[in-house]
């Protein structure tokens, strides 16, 4: 293959399958779990969301670029967060898509190679996306390495030389060090295990001010100024965030404040389990934009997801929680509530960012009970 301007490279799986190209962005290796996501855009939030930390990201959607990179200083009022970005840096360890077209948008400051480049994040392109996708949905996700063409003997070894994904703590690289507060209003404490900004956002235009607390530390020390609790969402295995960083145990003392509580993600995981219900790594997971999720009543919303685990919907505590939303596609467990505690928590995201505003009301019903608390 030529590559045209740019170095020949891989993508490697660990089971030896061997998927050539071009790089674009940082020509480096790069090894991770391989993950796809079907958005058809929304790259700038995806590559920037902290839970796809650890992972190569393959984008199903032949085209990917043309709208560029938007601007970190378009910011949201309310939150003083960038608008199109979910954190302060790409997240993925790779990026990996069929084509990189040349951007065409009044809002683009950059190329979608250059951003890699400059954040030194490596990119393949001119591959057969809809092969690796094929091949993770048959046969489960598997870990993997972008490399050089040179190189590509010897990634079988870099791959097995570094600890699987389930394994490692991503957490520790992308929470933050110390307490941070947005916006205004009534003050509620998000755990925060690497936060995605939409969350945020949301919550702060709903009139209420945001304490992100570093993901290990006791919400006791907040329960004073607090008035509602938010179990955000987090990279890797759930395990991980229970056991190195008791997530679990403020979970469970949040319930026991009695504060309206509001998880996602990771944090409905971690609530789950904090009531004893049991967590499963599901084969593929669900990625993208276009995801169905219907609730008890039968009504269906189209979401954003991006989870690899899922909580077994029999392992639920059904003296706490009643069954919410399931994905009529493969009936996972997708959400659980208590009216009456006001505990509100999702497997997706309501947030979107990027994706259908279908579930934005569940901030609305959180908001809501944040603010009748006496
Ligand atoms: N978006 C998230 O919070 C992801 C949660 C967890 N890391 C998973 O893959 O299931």
């Amino acid at each position: 293959m030529k590559c045209k301007g740019s170095e020949e490279a891989a993508l490697v799986l660990e089971d030896g399958t061997v998927f050539r190209g071009c790089y674009f962005g940082e020509p480096r290796v790069s090894i991770g779990e391989i993950v796809f996501t079907t958005t058809m855009n929304g790259y700038p939030e995806s590559l920037t969301d902290p839970s796809y930390k650890g992972q190569i990201l393959v984008m199903t959607h032949p085209m990917v670029g043309n709208y560029g990179v938007p601007s970190k200083n378009l910011i949201h009022k309310p939150s003083g967060l960038p608008l199109h970005y979910e954190s302060d840096s790409i997240k993925v360890e790779g990026f990996v898509i069929s084509r990189l077209t040349k951007p065409s948008h009044w809002s683009s400051v950059m190329s979608l190679d250059e951003w890699l480049k400059r954040e030194s994040i490596p990119g393949l392109h001119f591959v057969d996306t809809r092969m690796i996708v094929k091949k993770i949905r048959e046969e489960g996700v598997k870990m993997g390495a972008i490399v050089p063409a040179d190189e590509i003997e010897s990634a079988l070894g870099k791959i097995s030389n570094v600890p699987r994904y389930d394994e490692v703590d991503y957490i520790s690289q992308v929470k933050p060090k110390v307490p941070i507060a947005h916006g205004e209003g009534e003050t509620v404490a998000l755990i925060d295990c690497g936060v995605k900004y939409g969350i945020v956002r949301e919550l702060t235009e709903r009139g209420l001010r945001v304490l992100r607390i570093p993901c290990g530390e006791k919400i006791e020390k907040f329960s004073d100024e607090i008035k509602g609790v938010i179990l955000a969402n987090g990279p890797g295995n759930p395990k991980i965030a229970a056991e190195r960083y008791k997530v679990t145990e403020a979970a469970r003392a949040a319930v026991e404040y009695g504060f309206p509580i509001l998880s996602i993600c990771l944090g409905h995981q971690l609530l789950n389990i904090a009531f004893g219900a049991q967590v499963y790594k599901m084969k593929y997971g669900h990625r993208g934009v276009n995801k169905p999720v219907k609730d008890t009543d039968s009504k269906c919303y189209i979401v954003s997801e991006n989870h690899g685990y899922a909580i077994k919907p029999e392992t639920v505590n059904r003296r706490m929680f009643k069954h919410w939303f399931f994905n009529p596609d493969d009936r996972t467990l997708e959400g659980v509530v208590n009216y009456e505690k006001k505990i509100f928590s999702v497997q997706f995201h309501p947030e979107s960012s990027p994706g259908p505003h279908d579930t934005r009301w569940i901030f609305d019903m959180f908001a809501k009970a944040v603010k009748e608390v006496k």
